[in-house]
């Protein structure tokens, strides 16, 4: 007999909806529309590779929902990259968006590639090749790229040229999270891990935490995952663990961050120099793999890489009092309830890692106008929305007594249910929108 198989990540996101429903103000139909993205793309894109042979890559782009505005989210080029992944990944950016109060839908994309086995300049050709087949399905004023797993500023960079070029004028707007020289926005780098780490420093004061005693463990130690372990030592945190895809180490007494930063910028890998390279010797950090974080005796849990590492077969296990997703969609639905159960409170991803789109939206902000920000205006407008935001969901948590997740949809459904409201069912259910 086979194994029953896995309902996709989708098809998992959307399962949220209904558990939701019950606390929002929306309308069922809308509801029902909300479970299928409005648009799918799938395209191929032909390389030259240096040593002369072609190769053929598959990128997708999905468009979620566009009531609240043009569409908005991430580019991921990963191996693992595929349609079920990236519709589940542009459904999360439409209730981050809401969540967040921002005028934009959701969308994200992605390229089935493993980066790192790529040079610069094939890199660059599978950029611009991607920008040349999706250029009609993006735009400044309908869908707007950004990056995410192993996408950066200088891919966005390219990506924002060869959209130029094809419209032969400069068009910063049509992607965010571009290098500051060619009209990305102060902030944006540390942006994701920044809104986690506000929120997270808006939970200390509801849970009168001292900062020096709280333990913190980081899966994935990318953009995202360096920034919140970062912020999080500079106010007094102990980072006791991180990981990246190789797997992670451990020190009781905590990390110095900053210095784990530079070694894993320039090596790569984590436990190759900490465990068995060059710091062997002075730090003494332990070797753990990347399940064994997830189940350290820790205050908090920060997923900052993949989907789907918190399951039921792992959630029992999971010793930390709070988890804070900066990852999208670390956590199963059937893990989301035995966590409830054990009392662990879960920041969700559509919240606690909105702080990455909060600054694109600022990036864009600033493009449409011609007219920049300081760094110093871009943290406090940043700090007040993601602890405004938080505030709010936090708030309907308690009043509704329901999770923190269920709490966030239902903030989220309640502001899409009103845009589609306002613009008239009729309206919302035609099929001849932009
Ligand atoms: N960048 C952004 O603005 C935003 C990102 N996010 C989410 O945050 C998460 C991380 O994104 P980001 O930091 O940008 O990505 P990066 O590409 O910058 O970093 C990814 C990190 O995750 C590690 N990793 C990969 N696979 C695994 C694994 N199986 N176990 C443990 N670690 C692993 C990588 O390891 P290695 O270095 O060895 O490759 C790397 O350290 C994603 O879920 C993304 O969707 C959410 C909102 C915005
Ligand atoms: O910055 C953005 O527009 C989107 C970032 C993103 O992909 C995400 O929040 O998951």
């Amino acid at each position: 007999m086979n194994a029953p198989t896995q309902p996709s990540v989708f098809a998992g996101a959307i399962s949220r909806l209904d558990k939701a429903f019950q606390y929002a103000d929306i309308d069922a139909e809308a509801l029902e529309r909300l479970k299928h993205p409005k648009q799918i793309l799938q395209v191929s894109i032909p390389v030259r590779m240096d040593d002369g042979s072609l190769r053929v890559f598959t990128g997708y782009r999905v468009r979620h929902d566009d009531t609240r505005g043009p569409t908005k989210g991430g580019l991921r080029y990963s191996p693992q990259v595929d349609i079920e992944e990236v519709k589940a990944l542009a459904f999360w950016m439409t209730f981050k968006c809401a969540v967040m109060n921002i005028p934009y839908g959701g969308a994200k994309g992605g390229i089935c590639v493993n980066a790192k086995e790529l040079s610069r300049l094939e890199l660059e050709r599978l950029s611009r090749g991607f920008v040349e087949q999706i250029a009609e399905f993006i735009g400044p004023e309908t869908d707007i790229p950004a990056p995410d797993m192993y996408t950066n500023a200088m891919i966005m960079g390219w990506m924002m040229d060869e959209y130029s070029k094809i419209h032969r004028r400069r068009i910063p707007a049509v992607i965010t999270g571009k290098p500051i020289p060619l009209g990305g926005s102060q902030g944006r780098d540390d942006a994701t891990g920044r809104g986690a780490f506000y929120c997270i420093k808006e939970l200390a004061k509801k849970r009168d935490w001292d900062p020096t005693q709280i333990r913190v463990a980081v899966q994935g130690f990318g953009n995202a995952g360096q920034s919140v372990a970062r912020l999080l030592h500079a106010d007094g945190y102990q980072v006791v663990a991180v990981s990246d895809s190789q797997g992670g180490i451990y020190k009781a007494e905590g990390f110095d961050v900053p210095s784990l930063i530079q070694n894993k910028n320039q090596s790569r890998r984590l436990q190759a120099v900490y465990c068995s390279g060059s710091l062997c010797e002075t730090v003494r950090a332990k070797s753990i793999t990347n399940e064994e974080l997830l189940k350290l005796d820790v205050d908090i849990l920060v997923p900052a890489a993949l989907e789907n590492v918190i399951t039921a077969k792992n959630a029992d296990a999971i010793r930390a009092n709070v988890i804070v997703e900066v990852a999208n969609g670390p956590i199963t639905c059937e893990a989301d309830e035995i966590l409830h159960d054990k009392e662990i409170l879960v920041v969700p991803d559509i919240l606690a890692n909105a702080g990455g789109v909060t600054v694109s939206y600022f990036e864009w902000v600033q493009n449409m106008q011609g007219f920049y920000w300081p760094l110093e205006e871009i943290q406090r407008r940043l700090s007040e929305m993601m602890c405004r935001e938080f505030g709010h969901v936090y708030d309907w948590m308690i009043e509704k007594k329901i999770d923190m997740r269920t709490a966030a949809y239902a903030v989220a459904l309640s502001r899409i249910g009103e845009a589609i409201a306002s613009l008239g069912t009729a309206r919302y259910f035609s099929d001849n929108d932009s």
